[in-house]
């Protein structure tokens, strides 16, 4: 089966929920409907505007989709300042980025955590969009495939095969992050390829062949061609570029192969 291409803009900590509302509408407005059957498009806000850009999209019946960019491992309970996944779920998420290297970094999440937070994710019938990748010191000591592997198949642990297909990869070499250094094509292509061979060694060929698996790190309007173009980079994970209506508009019907509206 086919993998249809997800173009996920991470907005980060960006934008406030006016702000929020104006890029939808723009992104809306911009991107012609027939698009949508070629690549799935989706918007990651920060958690204060996801009410007010699923009014929106619902309202409107926009073919977006929209996601959280993090979840509490809890259901509920004393948890100050978490937000749970049942909470994401009745907000009509479909995707939560779970593992970026950001909460990796900042707020020391580490591979259990992360793997708790998948399952978080999952039993509400939400997508993760699990992001693994290397830094740069282990990637000039050539161990990038195995740590970005590693990390994959840490996340996963204790999940059933059915549950792997609703699980969306996000290649992200944190060098590449924020820092307008792109992996090659062929970089991305070489751990895409990689992470979907050690699900296909985990979990069956037939299951690897579903996942979706994205480059992330300085993807722009003018490298995304290229990216998707490799057999095993099914979209992409975008930073800075999914704050500017114009230019992640330009990048997603790259996506879907054009022609740019
Ligand atoms: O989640 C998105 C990634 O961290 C990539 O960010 P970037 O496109 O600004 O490099």
């Amino acid at each position: 089966m086919a993998r249809q291409p997800l173009i996920a803009g991470n907005w980060k900590m960006n934008l406030n929920h006016l702000e929020a509302i104006a890029l939808v509408q723009k992104i809306a407005f911009s991107l012609p409907e027939k698009y949508f059957a070629k690549v799935e498009v989706a918007v990651i806000p920060p958690f204060t505007d996801i009410r007010s850009v699923q009014t929106l999209i619902d309202g409107d019946k926009l073919l977006l989709k929209h996601g959280a960019q993090d979840v509490s491992e809890h259901e509920s309970g004393a948890y100050t300042g978490e937000v749970s996944g049942p909470m994401l779920a009745k907000l009509g998420c479909s995707y939560v980025v779970v593992g970026h290297s950001e909460r990796r970094e900042h707020h020391a999440e580490t591979d259990e955590v992360v793997n708790r937070k998948v399952r978080a994710v999952l039993k509400h019938g939400m997508s993760p969009i699990l992001c693994v990748g290397e830094p740069l010191e282990v990637r000039e000591a050539g161990g990038h495939v195995e740590h970005s592997t590693t990390q994959l198949i840490n996340a996963l642990k204790g999940l059933k095969t059915e549950q792997i297909r609703q699980v969306v990869v996000a290649y992200e070499p944190v060098w590449a992050i924020g820092t307008g250094k792109v992996a090659t094509a062929a970089d991305a292509q070489e751990v895409c390829a990689a992470l979907r061979t050690a699900l296909a060694d985990k979990y069956g060929k037939e299951i690897a062949d579903e996942v979706r698996v994205l480059y992330g790190g300085s993807v722009k309007s003018s490298n995304i061609g290229e990216l998707i173009g490799q057999n095993d980079v099914d979209g992409a994970l975008v930073g800075g570029a999914s704050l500017n209506g114009d230019e992640f508009t330009k990048l997603s019907a790259m996506a879907a192969g054009g022609p740019l509206p």
